[in-house]
């Protein structure tokens, strides 16, 4: 899978995070911090990550900043990208499973190296639920942005 990785910082789990997907077999693309001469701020490191999945070049992203809030919204808000902050493993199998998320949102701060592990142990084992209700959900979170609200 190629994985588009972006950082507003290079501390904690942002320094392994490349070296740990490439390890899983994934190519992995970088933003932000991650990447010389590109804008550092996590609005906008976050934002190219989510881009390059809205745009193709990337199937999937894991956007960071301290912790991980600014990045998860900045990604959110790119249409077609449904980030999810994730700071244990139980959350980051139900993004996959029931939200189909395509951006995972990792804190600086709270992520040691083993947890990272067991987060991406379970994002990459999770696949996205094909039970209608949940297909609806997903569907209907993708409208949202492009519709003006029904109420
Ligand atoms: O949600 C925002 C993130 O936690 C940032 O990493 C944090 O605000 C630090 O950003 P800055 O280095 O721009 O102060």
């Amino acid at each position: 899978m190629r994985i588009s990785v972006s950082s507003d910082m290079t501390s904690g789990v942002a320094g392994k995070l490349v070296a740990e997907l490439e390890s899983r077999g994934h190519e992995v693309l970088t933003h932000g911090a991650l990447s010389p001469e590109e804008r550092d701020d996590w609005a906008w490191a976050s934002e190219a990550a989510a881009r390059d999945v809205a745009d193709g070049r990337a199937d999937q992203a894991v956007v960071c900043c301290w912790t991980g809030t600014g990045a998860s919204i900045a990604a959110n808000k790119v249409p077609g990208v449904r980030a999810a902050l994730c700071a244990d493993a139980y959350t980051a199998q139900g993004a996959r499973r029931w939200n189909d998320a395509n951006a995972l949102a990792l804190s600086l701060r709270v992520v040691s190296e083993p947890l990272l592990g067991e987060i991406l142990d379970a994002w990459f084992a999770g696949a996205a639920s094909e039970e209608p209700d949940d297909r609806a959900n997903v569907a209907h979170v993708d409208g949202i942005a492009a519709q003006p609200s029904a109420r």
